[in-house]
Formats: structure tokens, C-alpha cells, sequence
């Protein structure tokens, strides 16, 4: 096996983070390794069988190269020499078989343990409450659980094969080595603490190296892209700073240049040293033993053996010599996956929840207090660099929200910006838990409410929509699984947007989303709405939009609007004089409390902050027929 002679895992150990050898684990890491181990145990078993047979193997061959010398040739036995041969031949063969039986097996273990720790992070970091979310720059989140999940595989696959060969493999041509020769072994072994001593120079070098490197290519990259998208591009041109810029890029490029020649010298330095080290041995075992040999101390075919077997023990202790940090740099990934796993959500759903009974919209805020929370509640202490670590509290939102919308009623949020209108939205579905009083949805406080009947029972529309960039029919497929083409088209028609949608060559079929066909934002929030009504939640929150239309998509978006909340209870944050108008009751906030509630006539006939927000923002706008 390539293992036992090659170095190809070397170059991996040497770009290893070495300082993983030094971090403290949980006390709980193994025994959780192990237990994601379990599932897989019966092929690990049969893996780690067929890693001892294949480590016993490496030293047949040479025993019997010594046996066809000693035996064979000297006694000019050719029928012997011809089974030995054949033995070779045979051992080759099943060397060969084991390396790609173990092969298979070792991915089936890697893979399938990818597959385990994937799908157990997705499904948790999907529970995870918004606030999560909104702490944590996700690209990096995601780039780091790739590679530790990655990371954690190994321990199974590589670390844990190479752990065991090499060890069997060193002890077995060790011995034989010692009962061969014990003279020409030792002194072929002093050599090697040479060979290990460069090995972990050159490690500890390179991965400092390679990581200032890595550190580079990523300063280079936030350059790149901070400067050639839309905005940075401006910036650069209408501040003259072409100049100024090329150089600082060309600085920043030349240190990683350096870098990758210093990385290439020593990289070459010790290739060299590999291949002399085993050479000056082989000059040693053959002049010393061919000495022994002269004197009639040693047999030709022992001489052989040696020769042969001390190439097959400098790949193992070299393998054997890096062994801590390998495991630990997979105990270390591990760790950090369990990290995530073990992140508490801040909404948790109760062990005796209850579903939503069928029919109850009522919404109820009662004495509600909330202060978002910090991002040390909600975030990783280890992803220090992902997440911005703050420990300063937001202070209270909402200082005790009262109100009730029944069944069917719409109620209207109004209020400067800021005022904590969206706070308000995001408790109905419980984005977010109340810090204190309740939430109440058809009676029941949420919190006693399972969440897929709660999240069931609430629709959201929001100003940007967000859209998967997928097809429009995969979009609104994702409110109503399986939804018929008649009822994709109903729910794109009553959202306005059908004749939109027909006359896009692919239809259904057009891409959206981030970076498909661009929507307008009207036209977003209309398929926003459709799918919505595809949901037929029966509770409706609605941010209305501010940005304004042109007025033929501002009374398609309306009349959207009018089918969407038709029969539902709704709290709509209102930027239209339509809805103010219309709405049961408008709630009028002002830094997180209700400071005024009524309809448009009592309101403005009362005065106030609304009547100031009525004349400011809704008095100027045309009233829709
Ligand atoms: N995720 C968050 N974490 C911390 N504070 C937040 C968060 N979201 C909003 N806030 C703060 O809460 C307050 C209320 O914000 P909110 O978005 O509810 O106001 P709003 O009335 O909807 O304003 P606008 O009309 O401008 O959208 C603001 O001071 C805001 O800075």
C-alpha cells in the first residue's frame, strides 16, 4: 500500500494547522465522536481488519526474496523458487485487492459521516431563531462547517488508517528488521530521528507559512471584490485614486509572492532530504551488511531483505511522527460541528405544545415588553470572527404593547421610523420570544403553541420579498407542495401578476431570485402575494411598500393587497391612505409604545402624533377607487 513506502499524506500533515495539537478538548468530545461512530460500526470493523492483514503483508515479500536467495538459488532449487515466486506474485495481488476493498469501505465510512454530520447541523441551524441569523455573517458560517465537517470524516478515514497501519507496520519490520540483524538495524535507525526532527521543522514552517499566505490571498480577494463591484468602482473614480490603489494592490500581491517562493524552497529542501535519507540508510545497510556479509556473519538473502524492508519502514514513522496533531486537528473539527449543534435556539418549542385549534385568528399583545437578544445569546464564542461579538444590550424595544385585532379585523401600525412597528410584526409568528407579557393567537399564548401550526396559521408579506433563486413555479410550490397548474395561475391572478408571468418566455419556468430575471419590487411583492395566498394562512402581516410605484402597479399591488386580506385577521404596517382608511383599528407607536389607537376619523378628530404622521405622510396621497 502506498502508505507504507510513499509520502504523498506528508504534504497534507505539513500544511496542517499544528496548533490544533495544543487545544483543550470537552471532556464529551470523544464519547460524542464515538456515538456518531455507532451506525457505522460494523464497516469500520471489518475496515480495521483489513488495515491489520494489509500492515501484517509488508513484510512477506522481502522474507521470502530472502528465502528465495538463501534457499532457492543457493541450493539451485528451481521448483521451490518458482512457488516462492508465485507467492510474491500472490501477495502483490492481495495487497492490491485490500487497498481498494479498504478504499471503498473507508469512503463508505467518510461519506456516510459526512452525510450524518451535514444533515444533523442543517436541521439544527435551520431551528435556530432569527436572531441567529441576523448575529451571523453566513457565508463564513457555512465555509467553516464545510471544512470542519470535512475535518471530522478524516478521523474516521485517513487519521484512523494511517494511525493503525503505521503503528503495526513499524512494529512488524521493527521486529523482523531486529531479528534479521539487530547491528545494521540499529544503525539505520539513527538516521531516522534525523529525518523526523526536519519533518516537524518544516511543518511547523510551512503551515505558519502557508496560513500568512492564505491570510494574503484572502486580503487580496476583499480588495478585489470591494473594488470591482458597482459601488466600489464609483467610489474609486470619483475619488481619483487610481494610482494610489495600484500601488497598495501590487504591495499586497508582491508579500504573497514571497511567500509562495519561500514556501516552494523549503517544500524542495525537504523533498531532498526525503529522498537522501532513506539513500544514505540504504548506503549504510548495504555497506555495513555487505561487510557482515564478507565475514560470513549475515546471508545475501538477509542483506536483501533489509534493504528492502527499511524503505518500508520510513513512510510509517513518519506517518507515526505526526499522529497528535492529526487526531487532535479531527478532534478539533468535531468539536466545533458540536459547537453548532449544541447552540440552544431562543425559541424553543414546549415538550407539551399544542396545535393551533382549526379557525382561531385572533391576535392579542398583552402588556408585551422586548429587547432583542445580545449576540453573545445567540451567537458562538469560537466564531468570534464571524459572528460581531457585542455584549451591549439593544436596551427595550417595546414597553408594554397592549392591543387585539379579532377575527377578520385589520389593524394598522403607524408610527415614525423606528418607532418598533416591525418588532411588533416579527412576535405574531414568533421570530422572536416576548422578554416579557404575552402574545396570544386564537387565545393561547404562542409559546405554548406548536411551531409549525403557529407558522402555518401566519403569513408574511414582506417590502423585498425573498425569493429562492429557483423557477417562480418552484417558488410558489414551496407555500403549496404539489399545488395544481390551475391553482398557481388562481393565486397569480388574484395577486395581479398572471399577465406578467405569461408573457415571460419561460412562464412558469422563468428563473428569479437573487441573480435570475429581476423583478420590480412591485411586481416581487405581487408574487410575494400570490404565494401567500397559495399558504391561505389566516392570519395576514403585511409590510406595506414605501418605495413608490407608478401608479398602474401601485392599484395592481393594491387590489392584490384587497384579495390577500379578505376574510383574514391582519396587521398591516401602513404606508397607504387606503389602509389607514379601511383598517379596523390603526395602533399609532412611538418609541415601542402605543401611544394612541382608534380609527382614521376618531384619530384625527383626537390629534396628536397621528394627526402630525396623517398630514405628513398620508393627507398628500390620492385616494384610490
Ligand atoms: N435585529 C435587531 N437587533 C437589535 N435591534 C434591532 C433589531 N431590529 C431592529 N432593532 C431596533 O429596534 C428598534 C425598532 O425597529 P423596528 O424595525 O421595529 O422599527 P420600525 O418602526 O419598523 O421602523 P421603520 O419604519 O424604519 O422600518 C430600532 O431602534 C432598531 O434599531
Amino acid at each position: 500500500m502506498a502508505m507504507h513506502t510513499g509520502m504523498g499524506p506528508v504534504w497534507r500533515h505539513m500544511r496542517t494547522d499544528r496548533s490544533a495539537a495544543d487545544v483543550r478538548l470537552g471532556r464529551d468530545t470523544l464519547r460524542r465522536v464515538l456515538a456518531f461512530a455507532t451506525p457505522h460500526k460494523p464497516v469500520i470493523t471489518v475496515f480495521l481488519v483489513l488495515t491489520v492483514l494489509d500492515s501484517l503483508l509488508v513484510v512477506v515479500n522481502p522474507l521470502v526474496v530472502k528465502e528465495i536467495v538463501d534457499v532457492g538459488i543457493k541450493d539451485s532449487r528451481v521448483s521451490y523458487i518458482a512457488v516462492l515466486a508465485a507467492i510474491m506474485a500472490a501477495v502483490a495481488l492481495l495487497e492490491a485487492g485490500l487497498t481498494v476493498w479498504s478504499g471503498v469501505l473507508s469512503s463508505r465510512i467518510g461519506e456516510g459521516l459526512i452525510l450524518d454530520l451535514r444533515s444533523a447541523v442543517f436541521a439544527h441551524v435551520q431551528r435556530l431563531s432569527l436572531a441567529f441569523f441576523t448575529r451571523t455573517q453566513t457565508g463564513a458560517l457555512v465555509s467553516r462547517l464545510n471544512n470542519d465537517v470535512i475535518g471530522a470524516q478524516r478521523a474516521f478515514t485517513s487519521t484512523l488508517q494511517s494511525t493503525v497501519s503505521n503503528s503495526i507496520a513499524v512494529v512488524v519490520v521493527g521486529a523482523t528488521m531486529i531479528t534479521l540483524s539487530w547491528q545494521v538495524t540499529l544503525l539505520c535507525l539513527v538516521l531516522f530521528p534525523v529525518l523526523v526532527l526536519t519533518a516537524r521543522w518544516v511543518g511547523g514552517r510551512l503551515s505558519e507559512l502557508t496560513r500568512r499566505q492564505m491570510d494574503g490571498n484572502a486580503a487580496l480577494g476583499n480588495a478585489m471584490t470591494e473594488r470591482f463591484n458597482v459601488g466600489g468602482a464609483m467610489l474609486l473614480k470619483l475619488f481619483g485614486r487610481r494610482e494610489v490603489e495600484d500601488e497598495q494592490f501590487t504591495a499586497k500581491a508582491a508579500v504573497v509572492r514571497d511567500l509562495g517562493v519561500r514556501i516552494s524552497l523549503i517544500t524542495r529542501l525537504f523533498a531532498a532530504t526525503l529522498m537522501l535519507i532513506p539513500a544514505l540508510a540504504t548506503a549504510l545497510v548495504y555497506g555495513v551488511g555487505g561487510w557482515l556479509v564478507v565475514r560470513g556473519d549475515l546471508s545475501i538473502g538477509t542483506l536483501l531483505a533489509l534493504g528492502t524492508l527499511l524503505l518500508r519502514l520510513l513512510g510509517p514513522l513518519q506517518g507515526l511522527s505526526n499522529v497528535r496533531i492529526d487526531v487532535m486537528t479531527a478532534l478539533v473539527s468535531f468539536e466545533r460541528v458540536f459547537e453548532i449543534l449544541d447552540l440552544p435556539t431562543t425559541v424553543p418549542e414546549k415538550a407539551d405544545a399544542k396545535e393551533l385549534p382549526a379557525g382561531s385568528s385572533t391576535v392579542e399583545f398583552d402588556d408585551v415588553v422586548f429587547r432583542y437578544p445580545r449576540a453573545d445569546e445567540v451567537s458562538l464564542a469560537s466564531l468570534e470572527a464571524v459572528a460581531r461579538r457585542e455584549t451591549k444590550d439593544t436596551g427595550e424595544i417595546l414597553h408594554g404593547v397592549s392591543f387585539q385585532a379579532g377575527e377578520g379585523d385589520m389593524v394598522a401600525l403607524v408610527g415614525p421610523s423606528g418607532a418598533g412597528k416591525t418588532t411588533v410584526t416579527h412576535l405574531v409568528a414568533r421570530l422572536y420570544d416576548v422578554t416579557g407579557g404575552a402574545v396570544r393567537v386564537g387565545g393561547t399564548d404562542v409559546r405554548d403553541l406548536t411551531l409549525q401550526s403557529l407558522e402555518d396559521a401566519v403569513g408574511y408579506v414582506t417590502q423585498d420579498a425573498y425569493m429562492f433563486h429557483d423557477t417562480i413555479r418552484a417558488n410558489l410550490d414551496y407555500a403549496r407542495p404539489g399545488a395544481s397548474e390551475d391553482e398557481l395561475w388562481a393565486a397569480l391572478s388574484a395577486a395581479q401578476i398572471d399577465r406578467l408571468v405569461r408573457s415571460l418566455p419561460e412562464g412558469l419556468d422563468t428563473v428569479v431570485g437573487d441573480r435570475g430575471y429581476r423583478l420590480s419590487g412591485g411586481e416581487r411583492q405581487r408574487l410575494a402575494i400570490a404565494r401567500l395566498l397559495l399558504k391561505a394562512p389566516r392570519i395576514v402581516v403585511l409590510d406595506e411598500a414605501t418605495a413608490h410605484l407608478d401608479s398602474e402597479s401601485e392599484a395592481a399591488v393594491q387590489r392584490a393587497l384587497d384579495t390577500a386580506l379578505e376574510g383574514r385577521t391582519s396587521l398591516v404596517i401602513a404606508h397607504r391612505l387606503s389602509t389607514v382608511r379601511n383598517a379596523d383599528r390603526i395602533l399609532v407607536l412611538d418609541e415601542g409604545r402605543i401611544v394612541q389607537q382608534g380609527t382614521h376619523t376618531e384619530l384625527l378628530a383626537e390629534g396628536g402624533l397621528y394627526a402630525h404622521l396623517y398630514r405628513t405622510q398620508f393627507a398628500d396621497q390620492p385616494v384610490e377607487a
